[in-house]
């Protein structure tokens, strides 16, 4: 059979359009095509057979017989919905390296993770955690689209909508452009030695703001009512504030003898901060000498004020003495935030005479008299330039026109007070009924 085989093999087959031949030879031919036949039945037809069902069995084993499966593209990872993220990978099928121990290197990791690519070779079934961010990643994205489509709009609406963006721009320009103009002028007013601002800002850095006129006189009104002081009770807290700054200015131990004082006090409030201070700074160790020109005769607050000053042996004359030489400070407890206007007689003279050289330094009282509770120092007239100022509760607007030393004073400000007037008031130290402010350049 193998003889024949190989024989048909070598000898070629006859064509159809030949010459025709003789007897033998078509009987040798025949013979012949038998033989292909045979060749065909029992060796070709096997074969085919063969690697037919060969393919068969590898169709059977399916996707899960592939050793190396096609890598999926990035998009297709992306693609895949969330449940599969972590299974769509094909099982690793150890190769006879990684059975003999060989262990290769994973290649694809998460596109998520830090530094994972997509590349060929080995795959991997997904980190769960990765899978997670990667989903996480993906559905912020869509969501980022979802935002940037724009709304339907007609064209006119967009333009409308341009219009109203230019609009904008150009008013936020405008509001930058006058912002800098003003800076400009401020830094440009302090070039001119006009430190007004600067010097308010520092003090309103301290106490928050500044209070005007009605509002000193609203707060003055607000401790009264809701915290239910009484004149009496903020008085004699304002009159020992005032003591303790005289004491703090002038301390006791710098002199060899008492020290003494003047206290010049007017008719109304402030003059009986004054008088109160007198009494403080007589038990302090001090030498007050009091001038009341216009006693309050109607209130028993002032009357008995007098009458406890008079059981201390402390004078209290109705004009200034003729000369001020020896008293360490005079105090300024003349006119308070309810001043108004031109100073009238008698203290007139009384201011004139304490601006004369040679007077020796001046404490004020809450306002420097004479001085406008909010413009500050007059533009007519004798002018106080006193060296130390004492704001009661919180400083006026004129303060921003002091340069010496500042004390604050008056520690009975409730918070419901400091809230409703945005002060900012600084923390008293210690026991201290007075606490100094940052006035000075
Ligand atoms: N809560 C507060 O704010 C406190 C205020 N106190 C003091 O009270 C003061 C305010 O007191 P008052 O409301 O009684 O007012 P003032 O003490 O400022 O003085 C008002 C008096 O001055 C007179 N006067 C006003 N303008 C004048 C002028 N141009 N020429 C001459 N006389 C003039 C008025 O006729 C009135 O008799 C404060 O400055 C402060 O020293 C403290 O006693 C207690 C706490
Ligand atoms: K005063």
């Amino acid at each position: 059979m193998e003889a024949s085989v190989r024989r048909a093999r070598e000898e070629p087959l006859a064509s159809p359009n030949s010459s025709p031949r003789a007897p033998e030879s078509s009987h040798l031919e025949a013979a012949q095509a038998i033989q292909r036949l045979v060749y065909v039945r029992d060796e070709v037809v096997p074969a085919r057979e063969k690697l037919i069902a060969a393919r068969r069995t590898n169709e059977a084993l399916g996707e899960v017989g592939r050793r190396r499966p096609r890598p999926a593209s990035a998009s297709e990872v992306r693609q895949l919905p969330n449940a599969t993220m972590g299974a769509f990978a094909p099982p690793h099928m150890p190769s006879t390296a990684e059975q003999d121990g060989f262990r290769p290197k994973p290649i694809y990791s998460s596109p998520s993770a830090g530094g994972g690519r997509i590349g060929k070779g080995h795959m991997r079934a997904m980190p769960t955690l990765g899978a997670k961010r990667l989903a996480k990643e993906l559905s912020a994205g869509r969501r980022m689209e979802e935002q940037l489509k724009e709304p339907e709009r007609t064209q006119e609406q967009r333009m409308e909508f341009v219009k109203a963006l230019r609009i904008r721009v150009a008013q936020e320009k405008l509001v930058e452009s006058q912002r800098r103009e003003e800076q400009a002028l401020r830094w440009r007013s302090i070039g001119c030695f006009c430190l007004f601002d600067v010097r308010a800002a520092f003090v309103q850095g301290a106490c928050g703001r500044l209070l005007n006129q009605k509002e000193a006189i609203a707060v003055d009104e607000e401790l009264m009512a809701s915290p239910g002081f009484s004149v009496d009770q903020l008085m004699e807290l304002a009159g020992l504030s005032v003591a303790c700054a005289v004491a703090t200015s002038f301390p006791l131990a710098q002199y060899s003898e008492k020290p003494q004082v003047l206290l010049i006090c007017g008719p109304g409030n402030n003059g009986g901060d004054g008088l109160v201070a007198a009494r403080h700074l007589h038990h302090f160790g001090y030498s007050p000498r009091v001038v009341y020109p216009k006693p309050n005769q109607k209130q028993q607050l002032f009357v008995n004020l007098v009458t406890q000053l008079s059981q201390l042996s402390v004078p209290v004359d109705a004009t200034l003495p003729e000369s001020m030489e020896g008293y360490c400070s005079v105090v300024d407890a003349i006119f308070g935030f309810s001043f108004s206007g031109a100073v009238r007689a008698p203290f007139d003279d009384i201011l004139r005479r304490l601006t004369a050289p040679g007077t020796p330094p001046v404490l004020s009282v809450d306002i420097p008299s004479g001085w406008d509770v909010e413009q500050g120092p007059p533009t007519e007239g004798a002018c106080l330039q006193p060296s130390i100022l004492i704001s009661l509760t919180a400083p006026k607007m004129c303060a921003a026109h002091f340069t010496g030393k500042h004390f604050l004073g008056g520690r009975f400000v409730p918070p419901s007070i400091v809230e409703k007037y945005a002060l900012r008031l600084p923390a008293y130290p210690g026991m201290s009924q007075i606490v100094e402010l940052p006035a000075k350049f």
